[in-house]
């Protein structure tokens, strides 16, 4: 049996139903008849596979690569496949299938199914061609940003003391993270868990093996920063207005204003200034947020020297669908070893959305463990993705991240056990069930 993997849409049902009379040889004599093809081969190329009334009635047309009889060439999505078929091929196959398409029912008749699995021999060329499409850009190694500890934290409505904070930190950097976000050095009012984060910048002085950057959404927020010993720091416009303001006090230019002061007050002290965009697919304000405006803050911030910009859909809204267009447009503008992506899992979206990115090329990834976080302006906002689900995912593309799942989880559980509340990392929750010894997955 043909194994069915991409299946666009079935045939008008009721069309079958009436024209349930053609078979196979007519249909390969007409397909053959119109592409001047031996039968045989046709063939080879087309099944047709009708399934009784009993069953229900599905009829699929598989066309295979379809270049071959066509002299197209080769054909890789759905979307492509149905533009190619509709062009070409809609007329025959109506013609085959003994149908009079209406005029609204033409999608029926440019229904079909690709088959890419009816040998072995194209079995093994597929998957190679598979892979090789799939993974070519897939980096080596991707670079985790962990920020539990300030974008996992900042939301939570009890104040999580200062040394839970600190062994949280102690231990994610124990799993092998290199680069732990820390806490922010915003207003205490606006964001009162991280009000201690001069102290947790104390407490972690003497830790080595990564760095710790903090935000400073301000010149105020710098200087407090510098002077407790912070060698990294993070600025965080929005692409949307609405959100800039909700979040700090001032539209994007103001804040884009904001962050130019920083980048040149960094300069002098050789500090590395991240910049994360807010929004970059939806905003809890405004709604869709184009791919353009973001690419606009991107490009800004990139010109005033920022070392690495994160791409935020705050709001867990994004999908593959509106995330390649976002990326494309800041890709344009803004070299993709600049680009790391930050996503939340509001809709379960994030892991597509990450292995996109890493599709299209991006190396550093912002997660928090145990999938913990959410924005205080952000209504609605869920977790970020979670660390463990990342390195699960990459550890199954065979991705480096000089991450130990095992040590990872232990960093979860802990401050799981703290928070009172399940993780929200389903690799998390599913290798504690499974075995005890999860680092060696
Ligand atoms: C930017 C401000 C400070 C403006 O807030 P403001 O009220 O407009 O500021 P102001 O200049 O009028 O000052 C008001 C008070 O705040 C003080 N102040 C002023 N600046 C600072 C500072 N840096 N640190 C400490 N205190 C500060 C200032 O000294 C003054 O104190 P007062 O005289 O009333 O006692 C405020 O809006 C703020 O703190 N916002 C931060 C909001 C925040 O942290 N949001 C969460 C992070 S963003 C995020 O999570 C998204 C991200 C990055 O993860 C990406 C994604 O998920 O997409």
């Amino acid at each position: 049996m043909h194994k069915i993997v991409q299946r666009v849409r079935f045939f008008n049902r009721s069309s079958l139903l009436t024209h349930s009379h053609f078979d196979q040889s007519q249909l390969v004599s007409a397909f053959s008849n119109t592409v001047t093809m031996d039968q045989t081969r046709t063939l080879q190329f087309l099944h047709f596979r009708y399934i009784s009334a009993v069953e229900g009635i599905h009829a699929y047309c598989l066309v295979v690569r379809t270049h071959y009889f066509l002299k197209m060439r080769e054909i890789t999505n759905t979307r492509e496949l149905r533009n190619a078929f509709d062009k070409y091929d809609k007329n025959v196959l109506s013609r085959c299938l003994n149908w009079t398409s209406r005029e609204n029912d033409n999608h029926h008749a440019a229904s079909y199914v690709v088959n890419r699995h009816f040998t072995a021999d194209h079995n093994d060329r597929c998957r190679k061609e598979f892979s090789s499409k799939l993974l070519k850009n897939i980096p080596d190694f991707v670079k985790i940003v962990e920020v539990s500890a300030r974008d996992g934290l900042q939301n939570e409505k009890v104040i999580v003391p200062t040394d839970v904070k600190t062994k949280l930190i102690k231990l994610l950097v124990s799993s092998g993270l290199s680069v732990v976000e820390a806490t922010s050095f915003v207003s205490p009012k606006w964001v009162p868990q991280l009000a201690d984060a001069k102290d947790v910048l104390a407490a972690i002085r003497d830790v080595e093996g990564a760095s710790f950057p903090v935000l400073t959404p301000n010149l105020k927020g710098f200087e407090a920063a510098v002077a407790a010993g912070a060698k990294e720091v993070a600025v965080f416009p929005a692409a949307s207005e609405s959100f800039s303001k909700a979040n700090l006090n001032c539209g994007i230019e103001d804040n884009l204003a904001r962050c130019r002061d920083i980048a040149s007050a960094s300069r002098s002290l050789s500090i590395p200034v991240r910049g994360y965009i807010s929004c970059v697919v939806g905003c809890p304000l405004e709604g869709k947020i184009s791919p353009a405006k973001v690419a606009y803050v991107a490009k800004s911030l990139y010109e005033m020297g920022i070392s690495e910009i994160s791409l935020g859909d705050t709001i867990g809204v994004g999908t593959p669908g509106t995330v390649i267009p976002m990326l494309e447009a800041v890709l344009d503008v803004v070299p993709v070893d600049k680009l790391a992506v930050h996503f939340h899992d509001t809709y379960g979206q994030a892991l597509s959305n990450i292995l996109i990115s890493l599709q299209m090329g991006i190396s550093t990834v912002d997660s928090s463990v145990s999938g913990l976080g959410g924005c205080p302006y952000a209504k609605g906002a869920t977790g970020n993705v979670a660390t463990e689900d990342v390195v699960y995912m990459l550890n199954g593309l065979g991705v480096k991240t000089n991450v130990d799942l095992g040590k990872l989880m232990l960093a979860g559980d802990f401050i799981c056990k703290h928070l009172g509340r399940a993780s929200g990392s389903k690799a998390a929750t599913a290798l504690n069930k499974v075995t005890n010894n999860a680092s060696k997955l």
